[in-house]
């Protein structure tokens, strides 16, 4: 049996819109067996098109770093939290890369979440030129460090996700053994804050997983679920992915 139940995201990004949303609740409300954590992260403004099923959680995609006040266009994590979501995904690439979230930020966010009691998804990866230089340990262990150094206990209630830049959205999808050796670094690195937060902590891995790739994934030992873009807009596929990951 594995050690953590395995979790499987849908981020919808800036895609998505009602009609998907009925159609992604219902197939996955009619699926049956031994099934994943499943979280549905649509833009906001759909999370009141998802009927409460015990099959689905509801997330968001990003929140202010903010508690309230003047900040136009923002949304705070007790607004997420009123309106349905129990997850936020922090630091996605997008955010980092096109929006220029710095660690510093989304170190920030991390703790708006926790303390609305929305559980964070923190989102790390390197590019493919780190990579090639060797750097992905050392940019992940940054990534890393600069939210759970300070707070070590924000571990517990934290999910962690790799995506290394240049899976994402690619179709390039990093070998199962890629994602296995990163994974184990990630978690074999976190020990030094709380060995125990770090063997519980589920690790999804995301870039380019479809139907047809995902069951391979999630038969390693450290990749806990994943983080999916693209094929979670197709609501067969996105099931299907649910189904291979199996929850006991
Ligand atoms: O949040 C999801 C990731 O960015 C992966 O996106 P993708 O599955 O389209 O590659």
């Amino acid at each position: 049996m594995r050690q953590r139940k395995p979790l499987v995201v849908a981020n919808w990004k800036m895609n998505g819109d009602q009609c998907l949303a009925h159609q992604v609740s219902d197939s996955l409300a009619a699926l049956s067996g031994s099934l994943p954590d499943i979280l549905i992260c649509p833009p906001v403004i759909f999370l009141p098109n998802f009927p409460k099923h015990p099959h689905y959680s509801l997330g968001a995609q990003n929140l202010s770093e903010q508690a309230a006040g003047a900040f136009t266009g923002e949304i705070s994590a007790v607004m997420l939290a009123q309106a349905g979501a129990s997850h936020v995904i922090v630091g996605h690439s997008e955010r980092r890369t096109l929006f220029g979230e710095t660690n510093q930020q989304v170190t920030k966010k991390v703790e708006q979440a926790l303390d609305a009691g929305l559980k964070p998804i923190l989102c790390i990866g390197e590019t493919a030129s780190q990579r090639s230089e060797e750097k992905t340990f050392q940019v992940l262990a940054e990534q890393l460090d600069a939210v759970y150094s300070a707070q070590p206990q924000w571990l517990e209630a934290s999910v962690v996700a790799y995506e290394p830049l240049w899976a994402i959205g690619t179709g390039n999808t990093a070998t199962p053994e890629q994602a296995q050796q990163v994974h184990a670094f990630i978690r074999q690195h976190l020990t030094q804050y709380s060995a125990d937060a770090a063997a519980a902590l589920r690790i999804l891995y995301g870039g380019s997983v479809n139907a047809g790739n995902s069951e391979a994934l999630f038969a390693q030992a450290d990749v806990d679920g994943a983080l999916i873009g693209g094929a979670s807009l197709n609501a067969a596929e996105f099931a299907a992915i649910c189904l291979s990951a199996k929850g006991e």
